[in-house]
């Protein structure tokens, strides 16, 4: 049956961006979208806030600077991201950073047992022109490993169809090479710990590599098959000429950062006639009408709506939370959510006679410790920091200000705290970057409870139960579970998944 009336549920970027497809896929439907917040846009947020304070020679100076409290940047490889730009008219507000530029090349880990601040080689000539202050070269134990990677014999156990990205490294490539590395990156993207997280969900095309490279990860990426142009494949998408403008592209942002992207699927949305956006509503508990025909949604204004089809894009546990009983589907508390707490930090620059605040780069991460999330040395759960002003400089007034973020939490579960002691974490701060780092003239903090979902192992498996059951009876396909809780957590991602909201409804 073709929808008459879709209640999407969830205003963040996938909500959005499934409205978006929905009124272009089902041009006569009504379609209502129900946000608990009163804001939409979800974990993208994005606040453009005047900062004043007396510069160096005592005279008063503003600055319009844009904070970001989620995602920051956007990576080109994303097609369905470049085509909401392209159809939203979003191209003359995008500024890009360059694959030359400092923010893309560099990058850092710190470890204190390696000596504080350490660069990542970015290209493999890295190895013998590095320098610094890592007592041992991060680099050589970075890239040896890759070295003998595809020497070491196949050690998948037979019949494995998940493992921890943990597990996965630390047979391929080492338990040290592991703590650092993967864990590193997994603090970036996932704020989790690796030991916990699913190899084959957070990086599936890890788990195809060994599988190509006959048991080697390192050969399997060599054989990797060129990437796609917009015109292949099973889907195109349409892109302007924003392929382009994203040519030699490293990320890329927009003036007002990302929330240009909600801000503007929401302007469209509450523009367009078929469309109802309910912020400030929560939807309290969903039914399936008794002739099987509607869905019942009751709202937290007492209202119940009668939807044919629903998309829900709610973090799982929430959606668990609105079913009765009898129609409980399976796997939906299966997962934690990681807590991330994020400090905005804004410095008057020092002036040119004295050093920077920062290295020149994108800004960097730190691992797990040696001995695991309760070490003392890491008593404030930092994740990373990221040195806005290298990476997204242009979106602020001036350049008399330096902008950085630091992310707590995550894994140190006892630390993603609301309350942050901004004295001890400019002074662990200082630490990392080997300075005294000044007063800030700004300093915002933003607790996101629950924003990103950790795919524990079985992941897959049990999403691939849940689409089962979502196409049995009394569902029967009518209503679609997406988002960051079921299939990538990415900006990327979640545009794609609403791109694809109701592609089997006829
Ligand atoms: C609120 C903190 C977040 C942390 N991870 C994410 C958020 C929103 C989500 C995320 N971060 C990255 C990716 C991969 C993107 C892709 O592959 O296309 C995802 C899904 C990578 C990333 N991590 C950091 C930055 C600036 C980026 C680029 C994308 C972005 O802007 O989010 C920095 C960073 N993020 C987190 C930590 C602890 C951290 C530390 C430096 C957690």
């Amino acid at each position: 049956m073709a929808p008459t009336s879709i209640a999407v549920l969830g205003g963040g970027l996938t909500g959005l961006s499934a409205a978006f497809y929905l009124t272009r896929r089902f041009p006569t439907a009504r379609i209502a979208v129900y946000n608990a917040e009163a804001r939409f846009g979800g974990w993208v947020r994005s606040d453009r806030v005047r900062v004043s304070y007396t510069n160096h020679d005592g005279k008063p100076e503003n600055a319009d600077v844009v904070l970001e409290a989620g995602p920051r940047t956007l990576r080109p490889n994303a097609r369905s991201v470049l085509e909401l730009i392209h159809l939203l008219n979003l191209s003359s507000t995008l500024l890009t950073v360059p694959k030359t530029s400092h923010a893309a090349r560099n990058r850092f880990l710190y470890i204190p047992e390696y000596g504080g601040l350490c660069r990542l080689p970015s290209a493999p000539l890295d190895l013998f022109t590095l320098a610094g202050p890592s007592r041992h070269n991060i680099g050589r134990l970075l890239l040896s490993s890759v070295a003998r990677e595809p020497f070491k014999r196949r050690n998948k156990r037979f019949g494995l169809d998940d493992e921890s990205v943990d597990d996965f490294m630390t047979r391929r490539f080492g338990s040290e090479w592991s703590r650092i590395f993967a864990s590193s990156l997994v603090h970036g993207i996932y704020a989790a710990d690796a030991r916990r997280l699913s190899l084959r969900s957070a990086f599936p095309s890890l788990w195809e590599a060994e599988e190509r490279g006959n048991g080697s990860v390192v050969a399997g990426i060599l054989k990797r098959s060129p990437p796609l142009t917009s015109g292949e494949g099973p889907t195109s998408y349409e892109l302007g000429d924003l392929q382009d403008t994203m040519r030699d592209v490293s990320v890329y942002s927009f003036r007002d950062g990302i929330g240009t992207l909600t801000d503007a699927l929401v302007r469209y949305l509450r523009e367009h006639p078929n469309v109802d956006m309910y912020g400030g509503v929560r939807i309290m508990g969903l039914r399936i009408n008794p002739r099987g025909k509607q869905f019942e949604l009751i709202t937290s204004a007492m209202e119940t709506m009668l939807p044919t089809h629903v998309v829900s894009t709610l973090p799982l546990f929430r959606l668990h939370s609105l079913l009765t009983p009898a129609i409980r589907l399976p796997h939906l508390t299966a997962n934690a959510y990681t807590s991330v707490t994020v400090v905005n930090l804004v410095f008057p620059r020092p002036p040119s006679s004295s050093s920077p605040l920062h290295p020149e780069g994108f800004g960097y991460l730190v691992p797990r410790p040696p001995d695991g999330y309760f070490n003392d040395s890491n008593r404030l759960g930092i994740l990373g920091c990221v040195f806005d002003s290298s990476s997204t400089a242009n979106q602020d007034s001036s350049d008399a200000v330096v902008k950085m973020t630091v992310m707590l939490g995550g894994p140190y579960a006892s630390c993603s705290l609301p309350q942050v002691n901004v004295s001890d974490l400019l002074s662990e701060l200082s630490t990392h970057l080997g300075r005294t780092l000044p007063e800030p003239v700004l300093v915002k903090v933003r607790h996101n409870q629950h924003c990103i979902p950790l795919y524990s192992v079985g992941h897959l498996q049990r999403m691939e139960e849940l689409r089962h059951v979502l196409a049995s009876e009394p569902w029967v396909g009518r209503m679609e579970v997406i988002g960051a809780g079921v299939e990538g957590v990415s900006v990327g991602d979640c545009v794609e998944a609403g791109r694809n909201a109701g592609r089997f409804w006829s």
